[in-house]
């Protein structure tokens, strides 16, 4: 049986997303590769399953895949995307929806953007997780090729947010790999380096775990903000200005951190049998 799919992005992040609430699908680490590839299958960051979920009060069970098909906990971009799908199918202006990481809640902002309540910051070293106790605002252990100790956050996702003078002169393609493998981070991590422009303005560049460099990291962007808030460089609302466009984050003072920008659909198709 071939599935049909929504090709959708969040600032040039893009994903395949399937509906499967009616039709279980459960496609193997290979299977999602293939479907990942540029060149010989549909080409996505990550690859989202909607799945029913019997969470009260949530309309699905958003999974995400990695574009080298493993699994994952938090994905920003698209929960904007998916929060979008079910309001349209709903009418409403507020959607819940659960992720393998809690629930999400997302609701409808200005011109077409959408918010979603990205949930707290954790900010042990144990829930990242690093490989041992470690202050999370200066990980020294991970002190990179001249870059100072990031801070670690998870948004749900293990991040590690590196700040420079000059984002742009990070060899981001030489040395992204061999942070996401650092052994101090014992499930990889998503490596984000920004610079502060001001206090309510960050540019950023990622390096996805288990996708590479991609165009915006929604999870990141709160990473980033988080991490800013927490050295004392940002107020507690600021637009990520990302490679693909901005998002604007806020972390509240009860620690839930918003995060609000654009859903794209690029186009619909089926995947062919062979995939
Ligand atoms: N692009 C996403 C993050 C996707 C998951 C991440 N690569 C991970 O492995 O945790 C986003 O917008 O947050």
């Amino acid at each position: 049986m071939t599935r049909e799919f929504l090709k959708m992005h969040g600032l040039g992040n893009d994903f395949v997303v399937i509906d499967a609430r009616n039709t279980p699908y459960q496609p193997s680490e290979a299977e999602v590769r293939a479907i990942a590839n540029r060149r010989t299958g549909v080409g996505c960051d990550q690859f989202i399953v909607l799945e029913p979920s019997d969470a009260p009060g949530a309309s699905g069970f958003m999974r995400i895949r990695n574009a080298d098909g493993g699994e994952v906990g938090a994905c920003g971009n698209a929960s904007r995307c998916v929060g979008w799908l079910l309001m349209e199918e709903s009418g409403g202006d507020r959607v819940t929806f659960q992720t393998a990481a809690g629930l999400l809640h997302a609701s409808r902002a200005d011109n077409g953007r959408i918010t979603v309540d990205m949930g707290p910051a954790r900010l042990d070293w144990s829930e990242v997780p690093l490989a041992g106790p470690a202050d999370t605002l200066r990980v020294e252990a991970v002190a990179h090729a001249g870059y100072a100790g990031p801070v670690a956050v998870s948004m749900g996702n293990p991040h590690a947010v590196f700040f420079v003078d000059d984002v742009d002169a990070v060899p981001l393609d030489d040395i992204g790999a061999a942070l996401e493998h650092h052994p101090f981070f014992p499930e990889r991590a998503n490596i984000e380096f920004a610079q502060i422009l001001s206090p309510t303005s960050i540019r950023m560049r990622v390096w996805e775990r288990g996708a590479g460099i991609t165009q915006a990291c929604g999870s990141g962007s709160c990473a980033t903000q988080v991490a800013a808030v927490r050295r004392g460089l940002t107020e507690r609302k600021a637009d990520v200005i990302l490679d693909g466009g901005t998002l604007t984050i806020e972390w509240t003072e009860d620690n839930r951190v918003l995060m609000t920008g654009p859903v794209a659909v690029s186009f619909s198709g089926r995947l062919s049998a062979g995939l």
